[in-house]
């Protein structure tokens, strides 16, 4: 198998390039996402404009795509996007969210797979579907253990040639060769709303310093999260101050920490 990196590693490279990540994502996640980006040490631009989108992915370190709150001229922004990035040879990320809870939702999800994400990342629910498994869930809440959802993933990263990560208790990553799974994090993490939709746009600042090894960059990204997560639960009394201090707790992070503390099973 390839050799998964480090993700101190990345951690300390990202922080250094600070990279500009095109966040397409949805009114819930829009403020979250750009402060785990700049806690994280990045550098978000939400920016969705047709007129605009194309140009921007030519420049930007890598774009992230969510349809949570799509609507007809947000997709349009969301294909010029990609259309910028992919002429630019920039990775991006797609993110599926409830996608298959309209026929709206599902025709805008292939029309964004047909345009060859780098990167999916999903919680169990999503991914299962979009597998052509089926899925309990109704809306944006997974109710499928990520257990469930290992095979799906491993058969849609080859079919899709991308990498897959599926999140939840556990989280799982392949890239339809090489598997991983993570532990870590906190159950109070999906009662804060649009943190996994921030999880993908962190794993945009991550592929942005690493395209050509969206696997590791995957990887580092869920490990960012999933250790700031656990450190971040044992001082917080609910979801409300788990969210902020999961924010300083991203910032504060070191890089040795983050080797010390990650639970990465090569599988
Ligand atoms: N029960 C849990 N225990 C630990 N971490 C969790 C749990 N549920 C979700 N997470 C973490 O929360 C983050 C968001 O994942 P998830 O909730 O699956 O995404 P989404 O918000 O898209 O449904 C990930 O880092 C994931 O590992
Ligand atoms: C509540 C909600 N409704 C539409 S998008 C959205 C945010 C979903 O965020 P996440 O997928 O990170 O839970
Ligand atoms: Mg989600």
């Amino acid at each position: 198998m390839n050799e998964i990196q480090f993700p101190g590693n990345l951690l300390r490279e990202m922080r250094e390039a600070a990279p500009l990540v095109q966040c397409i994502t949805n009114y819930v996640a829009m403020n979250i996402a750009a402060n785990v980006l700049l806690a994280a040490g990045a550098s978000p631009a939400m920016v969705h404009a047709e007129e605009e989108a194309g140009e921007f992915a030519g420049f930007a370190g890598a774009l992230t795509v969510n349809i949570g709150t799509a609507s007809p001229q947000w997709i349009a922004g969301m294909k010029a996007a990609v259309g910028g990035a992919t002429a630019a040879r920039r990775p991006w990320v797609l993110d599926p969210v409830a996608h298959f809870a309209t026929a709206y939702r599902r025709r805008a999800t292939a029309e964004l797979l047909a345009l060859a994400p780098t990167v999916i990342r999903g919680n169990a629910s999503e991914i299962i579907s979009l597998a052509g498994g089926t899925s309990s869930a109704k809306g944006v809440d997974s109710r499928d253990p990520v257990e469930l959802a290992e095979k799906a993933a491993n058969e849609l990263a080859e079919r899709q040639a991308c990498v897959v990560a599926v999140t939840g208790a556990t989280d799982f990553v392949t890239d339809g060769r090489s598997a991983v799974r993570l532990s870590g994090g906190s159950a109070l993490m999906p009662k804060v709303t649009a943190l996994g939709c921030s999880l993908t746009c962190l794993v945009g600042a991550y592929v942005a310093i690493r395209p050509e090894d969206p696997l590791s960059a995957t990887v580092a990204a869920l490990a960012h999260f999933a250790v700031a997560g656990e450190r971040a639960a044992a001082g917080s009394d609910g979801p409300g101050s788990f969210g902020w201090r999961f924010v300083d707790t991203l910032a504060a992070l070191t890089p040795e920490a983050l080797d010390g503390e990650a639970r990465i099973e090569r599988l």
